[in-house]
């Protein structure tokens, strides 16, 4: 492996995946700040945890390699010098007023000597009741005196989907649109910069999370080593698909078109591949709630530099075909086309496959109708029981980040 990014289209065989397991984050999620904190519900976290490892032990199974976030993370503070920054950082954009609430984190932080403990108490969060002689000092924190955390859990980032995304070999580190999946950036900028692995090995940046407009991972698929697909959603603004399409066409990545897809601004979907993946090389998942509405751009690079924006006039399987090159596409539709099945199942991530390679999937066992419309359109199906995770509303394309296809060949 020359370089340690290679993604060049979504169904190419998975090699290595990122996975985070979901820890300490979950057992900091209150019925109150569920909204803040983007979840709908409190998973039982030992049962989440074990369907989680089956995930990943389908993933071993299938010679994928499966690295951890958080232990990449915890490798990329090598030195003293890394780790302090890192903490600083942290704490920084942690949202606490009082600069003294602040040394007293960072003194606590401090004190975790394993750098792999480390990350995680940076990713479950801190209560008030954890710091000794915590006492309100600022205006600030005197009229939130009732709300219980000094920093807030980051109960999302089992979504390993999100905070970047992996595009050719290079990677799109992400401004999200929430602060409370903002602060989830940082371990992918410690990661590109400083783990031995992809640090001097000059991976390709072409997003920022330093910019202000927004754009998430599960917007941002790989349809060929030539297209992408980009959706302009509740997560993602238009404007960051201006710059994000202008910097992978300067940074000759090998694209040379991406297409927008605006499926509107709903929770429900709130990134693209809650209602469309790629399963295989002519097969797509989708949900029938936004075939209607769905509008496609194309963006292409100009010779001057600027872009060439054009509004897709075809349907969805004809503007498909044409950009992949491809005689004829199925699309195949969530809950088999039925309306409530396809609410039902959509909500609990039926659309929201992983391919590992063309026409094989991960998919959530529940989602029993649209499984059966998959297998019927020939694609092989791996399961993963979703009682638990699904509470976090992502599925198994939202649980993994691709860090390297094989390329494909037809
Ligand atoms: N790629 C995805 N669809 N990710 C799903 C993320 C779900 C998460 N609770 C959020 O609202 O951000």
């Amino acid at each position: 492996m020359s370089m340690p990014i290679n993604v060049f289209s979504e169904i190419g065989p998975l090699k290595t995946v990122m996975l985070h397991r979901p820890g300490k984050e979950l057992g900091n999620l209150m019925p109150d700040y569920l909204k803040r904190l983007l979840f709908d519900d409190i998973p039982f976290l030992e049962q989440a945890q074990k369907e989680h490892d089956y995930f990943a032990d389908i993933l071993r199974k299938k010679e994928i390699e499966v690295l951890y976030l958080e232990d990449l993370a915890g490798d990329s503070l090598k030195n003293e010098k890394i780790r302090a920054q890192f903490i600083n950082q942290y704490v920084a954009e942690a949202c606490i007023h009082s600069q003294k609430l602040k040394e007293k984190v960072k003194i606590m932080l401090n004190e975790i000597a394993d750098n792999r403990e480390l990350i995680d108490k940076t990713i479950a969060g801190i209560q008030k009741v954890e710091l000794t002689g915590y006492t309100a000092e600022s205006l600030s924190d005197m009229i939130e005196s009732d709300y219980p955390f000094i920093i807030d859990p980051m109960p999302n980032l089992y979504f390993t989907r999100d905070n970047f995304a992996t595009i050719g070999n290079g990677i799109s580190l992400n401004h999200m649109y929430s602060a409370t999946r903002q602060r989830e950036t940082i371990y992918g900028e410690y990661i590109f910069a400083y783990h031995p692995r992809f640090a001097r090995k000059k991976v390709p940046k072409v997003y920022d999370r330093n910019e202000i407009t927004r754009i998430e991972g599960g917007d941002e698929l790989v349809l060929s080593n030539k297209v992408l697909a980009v959706g302009i959603s509740q997560r993602t603004d238009a404007a960051s698909i201006e710059k994000l399409a202008k910097n992978i066409f300067t940074k000759n990545l090998g694209f040379n078109c991406v297409l927008a897809f605006n499926i509107g601004n709903f929770r429900k979907f709130m990134h693209l591949d809650t209602v469309f993946t790629m399963v295989d090389y002519d097969k797509f998942t989708i949900h029938p709630e936004i075939e209607g509405m769905l509008e496609v751009y194309s963006i292409k690079p100009k010779s001057n530099g600027e872009l060439k924006i054009t509004k897709e006039e075809d349907s969805l399987e004809q503007i498909l075909a044409k950009y992949l090159q491809r005689d004829f596409v199925q699309l195949i539709r969530c809950g088999d086309g039925n309306r409530a099945a396809a609410a039902r199942e959509q909500w609990n991530d039926g659309s929201n496959t992983l391919t590992i390679a063309p026409g094989e999937v991960v998919v959530y066992d529940r989602n029993t109708v649209t499984n059966e419309a998959l297998k019927k359109a020939g694609i092989k199906l791996n399961y993963v029981p979703g009682g638990e995770l699904v509470r976090g509303r992502g599925g198994p394309r939202c649980m993994s980040m691709p860090l390297y296809r094989e390329n494909l060949t037809e």
